[in-house]
């Protein structure tokens, strides 16, 4: 089956942008699939193995071969991402709040082990919380390039070309760098670290809770096979979209910064309640718990917000008499506004 299968697979699998592998590693992969997919049905590569199933579905007609080729493909897409994950020692510059968040998410989601990943920080006390997370550390950056083969470049952008250009000399076109920093483009890291391959991401800091909405651009010497490490490492603990360069700084003013806007909406929203004679406690649970079912409405029914907004607005009720208040304060205008001076600041700081 396999034999049939294959060739239209390959073709589309390089379509879609993925691994280049020899037809000789490819029947390694499929032999290490079905061993794999024994010990490691609860591997969190969920998405490899849709897009295989994706795939698939084109070349089978009957149900029963459907469902035979579908283990078989899971089992190599298992396969693949373990393969591409094995080989993964994640360091990261700076072991700051996103550094930990990214870790602590990529730990929990079993794709990235804390034993496979590494940190360095000027800061002891930095350090002393990732050796915590059980990862080791290193004692400066240019240790880390060497033990590393992808970095997370998760230093201040004030900072970042201080800390690449100085450990530029160890760094090669081995090295994966993958950037966080707000508003550094991928010319001027790529000047600053040499020959190492670039990805950029604009992530936020729900990484630590598994939901971030992040956003990257690939360098123009990183491969297809970076760009799906680094969505199979985001993906993990979140959501990634690959965007044109220049609008991460958008995608920084939407969702890098977001959460902050949202924390202090939910602050605003208990504050609220305890206005209105609720304690603190079930205020903060109301009004947290109200943001997360809100977004994981628009997220689920896919309907438009201003729709699902209507289904909670009663004619001359309660909803309608908070919503004017909103708008006579300029609450969309507001947001609007948030992200895109958060977008323009962005741009600013790719010019220092
Ligand atoms: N915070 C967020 O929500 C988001 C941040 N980002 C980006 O992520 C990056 C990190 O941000 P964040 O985690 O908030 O920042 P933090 O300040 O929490 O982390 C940066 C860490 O790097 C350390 N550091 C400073 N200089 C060096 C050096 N030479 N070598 C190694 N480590 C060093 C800092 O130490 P010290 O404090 O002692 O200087 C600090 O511990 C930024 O570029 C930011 O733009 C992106 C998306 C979201
Ligand atoms: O405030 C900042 O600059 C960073 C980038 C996105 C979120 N925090």
């Amino acid at each position: 089956m396999f034999c049939h299968v294959l060739p239209s697979f390959c073709c589309d699998w390089r379509h879609v942008g993925s691994l280049e592998l020899s037809s000789l590693a490819w029947f390694k992969i499929l032999e290490d699939g079905n061993h794999m997919c024994s010990r490691s049905c609860t591997c969190s590569f969920g998405f490899l193995v849709m897009k295989f199933f994706q795939l698939h579905t084109r070349h089978c007609r009957s149900s029963e071969g459907l469902r035979t080729c579908q283990i078989r493909f899971a089992c190599v897409a298992v396969a693949m991402a373990a393969d591409m994950l094995a080989n993964t020692r994640v360091g990261f510059i700076g072991a700051g709040q996103m550094a930990e968040a990214i870790a602590r998410g990529l730990d929990k989601a079993g794709v990235v082990p804390a034993n496979k990943m590494c940190a360095s920080d000027v800061n002891v006390g930095r350090m002393k919380v990732f050796e915590s997370l059980g990862t080791s550390v290193c004692s400066s950056n240019t240790k880390l390039a060497e033990t590393s083969n992808v970095l997370i470049l998760a230093v201040k952008p004030q900072v970042a070309e201080k800390v690449v250009t100085d450990m530029k000399p160890s760094l090669s076109k081995d090295h994966l760098l993958v950037s966080i920093a707000a508003g550094i483009p991928i010319s001027k890291l790529q000047d600053w670290a040499g020959e190492a391959r670039i990805v950029r991401v604009m992530p936020n800091v729900a990484c630590m809770v598994g939901e971030t909405a992040a956003g990257m651009s690939l360098g123009k010497t990183a491969t297809p096979a970076d760009s799906d490490l680094v969505t199979t490492m985001f993906e993990s603990v979140g959501k990634i979209h690959v965007v044109d360069e220049k609008l991460l700084n958008a995608v920084t003013g939407v969702s890098g910064s977001g959460p902050a806007y949202i924390f202090m909406a939910i602050e605003a929203l208990a504050d609220g309640g305890v206005a209105a004679g609720l304690t603190r406690d079930v205020a903060m649970s109301l009004a947290a718990q109200t943001v997360l079912g809100s977004a994981k409405m628009v997220l689920e029914t896919k309907k438009h917000p201003g729709e699902l907004k209507d289904m909670v607005t009663s004619p001359a009720g309660t909803t309608i008499a908070g919503i004017r208040e909103l708008e006579d304060r300029g609450f969309r205008s507001a947001l609007i506004n948030a992200v895109v001076a958060g977008a323009k600041r962005g741009e600013e700081m790719s010019k220092y």
